[in-house]
């Protein structure tokens, strides 16, 4: 049976409770011989707990397959990744569902709403399934952070795509996840829209304490994150601290597809 294994201590007391989750020298193979594709080459990460981190690079970089390999939806070939203080390279699917289910929220370029649900059933959806009770507390709290309060009752098909990926936002925070994966969650929307969306994820780490990771290509989006994690090959090269959109847009100037200064 696997266990839970605490996160390496780094000799810093709470250095555990500070990483939400980690990479540690992962290595991600596709396919085999002369069609093998390495998308992740060695990548060692830590994803701060509380803070928002965007993930950019050029197409082909390895961006999803690190959201993927670190939400536990693929599997490493080589190395190992936690989330919180559970090691989740080699567990069996039951449990690796059930962590997913309990610790992780996604959200989705697209929306993924249930069309006959109005927006508090979507936002409750994946709770009830898995038969946990809602904090009404928590609830109202988060409904008004993404500021949902007044189109509750309303189906998907009457809600703006703006407000429709804010229902999305709301069911992942819903459960109080260790952390939420964002894939382009903000690339369905126009800009307007799509800042009003970054800016709830923004508030949400903000003012409720959610550790948010999100994959993008656009500056204006990793410009709302804390850091941003540039990959390149499969590689991690840069790591920003304190982004805005033009210091990422300048970063993006410089370096080639293979993370080197042109
Ligand atoms: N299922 C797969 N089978 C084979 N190769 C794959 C598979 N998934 C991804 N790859 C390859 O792995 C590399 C990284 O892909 P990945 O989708 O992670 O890149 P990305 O940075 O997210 O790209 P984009 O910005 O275009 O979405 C690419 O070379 C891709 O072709």
């Amino acid at each position: 049976m696997a266990t839970a294994v605490p996160i390496p201590s780094t000799g810093r007391s709470g250095a555990v409770a500070t990483v939400a989750a980690r990479a540690e020298g992962v290595v991600k193979a596709y396919g085999a011989g002369e069609t093998r594709v390495v998308a992740l080459d060695r990548v060692t990460i830590d994803v701060r707990r509380g803070e928002f981190t965007a993930i950019m690079g050029p197409s082909g970089s390895g961006k999803s397959t690190l959201m993927h390999c670190l939400a536990g939806l693929d599997t490493v070939s080589s190395g190992r990744i936690w989330i919180g203080s559970t090691e989740i390279t080699g567990l069996k699917d039951k449990k690796l569902t059930k962590l997913r289910r309990d610790h992780i929220g996604f959200i989705f370029q697209a929306f993924n709403l249930l069309p006959t649900l109005n927006a508090i059933e979507n936002i409750t959806l994946p709770m009830d399934i898995a038969g946990r009770k809602a904090d009404t507390e928590w609830l109202d709290r988060v409904v008004t952070t993404v500021g949902l309060a007044d189109r509750l009752k309303h189906r998907p098909n009457q809600l703006s795509g703006g407000q429709q990926q804010r229902v999305a936002v709301a069911r992942a925070l819903a459960a109080r996840p260790e952390i939420i994966f964002g894939d382009e969650p903000t690339g369905n929307l126009d800009s307007r829209a799509g800042a009003e969306v970054l800016g709830f994820l923004r508030r949400s780490v903000d003012e409720l304490g959610q550790t948010i990771v999100m994959v993008t290509h656009d500056p204006v989006a990793a410009g709302y994150a804390d850091r941003v994690l540039y990959l390149a090959d499969g590689r991690v090269v840069d790591d920003m601290a304190e982004p805005t959109a033009e210091l990422v847009l300048d970063r993006m100037r410089r370096f080639d597809a293979r993370g080197r200064v042109s």
